[in-house]
């Protein structure tokens, strides 16, 4: 088999034998079956039962998916939380959600975070209800995938008002009130892994998020001296009803988008929250300026030029191994 392979391949030139329908019509090798069936997430919360007792977690965002799991694990370990957003409907129902199941209460507040007035209020309501937070999460976001020639500036404006300079008037409306105050907190920032390589298709979303990171990052070395620490997460794809219906409406990408996460599966929401607690508590209290992605393998999977090559079979590579060794010289 090699060497008819071989054959077919000899005389042609490295380059011509990849582009070859032969290489490209190859399956991926399916000898490990999915990668999936190794990496089965764990389930139930891994910090120790009250460790956030006695203090306050803030979620913007806090109502659903991600902001919504993170403010259980929290509530959980024992915390009061405040979550904000503008639908108060939604946020008053996950609240009673949640305080119901955990016995911790969860505070309800209306806030756009667009308006810095708006953001100034909430805070006003909050020191009434619970005081300054210990623990803040930077995780509202808006996005939605458009050409970039179909994007008009309200479009533009409106993805950045939300991500940058939402993330920025919270930061820096909390973090004057908390310095008066010298109290010491975890401030986190949902991400994303394109922040850092940027992406086609959600620009708006690109660039602020990687405002969101330089803006957490330059304040991890400002305000560690007032006893802030700023940290970051980049979330791979994480099914939720916000992100899939604006990111993957039709759902035509999602088993592409699989295939290319090495862990071979979407992460879940109690996974990230766990993380987002990890770094929040007393245990992390050594980690600022950090940026953590988790993403299960899919950001250094679309990186690495030759990670095609996993689409290889052992009988290809008897091909490749033969040519590559038969090459003299330069
Ligand atoms: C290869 C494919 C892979 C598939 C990927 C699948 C899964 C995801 C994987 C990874 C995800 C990675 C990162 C995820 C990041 C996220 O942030 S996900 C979170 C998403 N959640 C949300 O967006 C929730 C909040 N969003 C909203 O409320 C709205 O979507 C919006 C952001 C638009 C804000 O709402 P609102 O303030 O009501 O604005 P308007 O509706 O008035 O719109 C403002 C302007 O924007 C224009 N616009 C709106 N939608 C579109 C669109 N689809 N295309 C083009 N333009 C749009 C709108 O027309 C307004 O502009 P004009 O006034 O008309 O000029
Ligand atoms: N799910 C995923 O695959 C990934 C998600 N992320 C990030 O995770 C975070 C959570 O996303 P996810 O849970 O998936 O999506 P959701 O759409 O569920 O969460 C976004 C939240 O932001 C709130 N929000 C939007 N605009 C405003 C505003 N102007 N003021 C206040 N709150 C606002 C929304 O509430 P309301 O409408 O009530 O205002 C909503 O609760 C985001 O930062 C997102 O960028 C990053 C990578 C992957």
């Amino acid at each position: 088999m090699a060497a008819a392979v071989f054959r077919r391949a000899e005389g042609s030139s490295v380059t011509r034998f990849f582009q070859s329908s032969w290489f490209h019509s190859s399956p991926a090798p399916q000898q490990s079956g999915s990668p999936q069936r190794f990496f089965a997430p764990a389930d139930g919360v891994m910090l120790p039962t009250g460790s956030f007792k006695d203090r306050v977690a803030f979620i913007t965002g806090g109502g659903t998916g991600l902001g919504r799991a993170m403010t259980t694990t929290l509530s959980m370990l024992g915390a009061q939380c405040v979550i904000a957003s503008r639908k108060l409907d939604v946020l008053q129902q996950t609240a009673n959600e949640i305080s119901s199941q955990t016995g911790n209460q969860v505070y309800a507040v209306q806030c756009d975070v667009r308006d810095p007035q708006a953001v100034s209020h909430c805070v006003d309501q909050m020191e009434t209800m619970t005081g300054l937070p210990d623990v803040i999460i930077n995780n509202a976001a808006g996005n939605f995938v458009c050409p970039s020639e179909r994007l008009s500036p309200n479009g533009w404006k409106s993805i950045t008002d939300i991500v940058l300079n939402g993330t920025a008037y919270i930061t820096l409306e909390l973090g004057k009130r908390l310095i008066k105050k010298q109290k010491g907190a975890s401030f986190l920032a949902i991400t994303t892994i394109y922040a850092e390589s940027g992406s086609g298709f959600v620009v708006p979303s690109a660039s602020a998020k990687a405002g969101v990171e330089a803006l957490y990052k330059s304040l991890a070395a400002e305000w560690g001296r007032y006893g802030h620490r700023f940290n970051i997460i980049q979330p791979g794809p994480i099914r939720t009803k916000g992100a899939f219906s604006r990111l993957d409406p039709t759902g035509a990408f999602e088993k592409s988008m699989i295939t290319r996460i090495p862990t071979g599966r979407l992460g879940t929401p109690e996974e990230i929250a766990n993380l987002a607690a990890y770094i929040s508590s007393d245990y992390a209290t050594w980690m600022s300026g950090a940026v953590i992605r988790f993403d299960g393998g899919e950001y250094v999977s679309m990186a690495g030029e030759f990670n095609e090559l996993k689409k290889v079979t052992p009988d290809q590579w008897d091909v490749m191994e033969a040519m590559i060794r038969s090459t003299k010289g330069s």
